[in-house]
């Protein structure tokens, strides 16, 4: 990856406290998977930003070594990555995705 997609996706990593990477929009989730993450986040009522990695190779691939998971979705609460869909269930079946976001927006 170059230093400069580095610093890209550091800086997006930083600018939002939950950033997910998905494949299709917000509005328009384009796989199952992206659009779980989306449901979950959007049932917390929670702001969060979206990075369509269908728009974008470079950052399609460039996440992946980035965040050494191979697979989209992918989440990020307060610069940590916190892993995808299955995840992302998991953590909100048990109560703990209330948790981190609730922590992340406070600080
Ligand atoms: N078990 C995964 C399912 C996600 C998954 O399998 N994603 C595939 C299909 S959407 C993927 O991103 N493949 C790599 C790619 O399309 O670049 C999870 O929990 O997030
Ligand atoms: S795009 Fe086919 S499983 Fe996600």
């Amino acid at each position: 990856m170059t230093p400069e997609l580095k610093e890209k996706i550091d800086q997006l990593v930083e600018d939002n406290k939950i950033l997910v990477f998905i494949k299709g929009t917000k509005l328009m989730p384009q796989c199952g998977f992206s659009n779980n993450v989306v449901q979950i986040l959007n049932s917390l009522g929670v702001p969060f930003e979206a990075v369509n990695v269908l728009a974008d190779d470079e950052i399609r691939q460039g996440i992946k070594e980035y965040s050494n998971w191979q697979t989209f979705p992918q989440v990020y609460i307060d610069g940590e990555f916190i892993g995808g869909s299955d995840i992302m269930i998991e953590l909100y079946q048990q109560g703990e995705l209330q948790q981190k976001v609730e922590v992340a927006l406070a600080s």
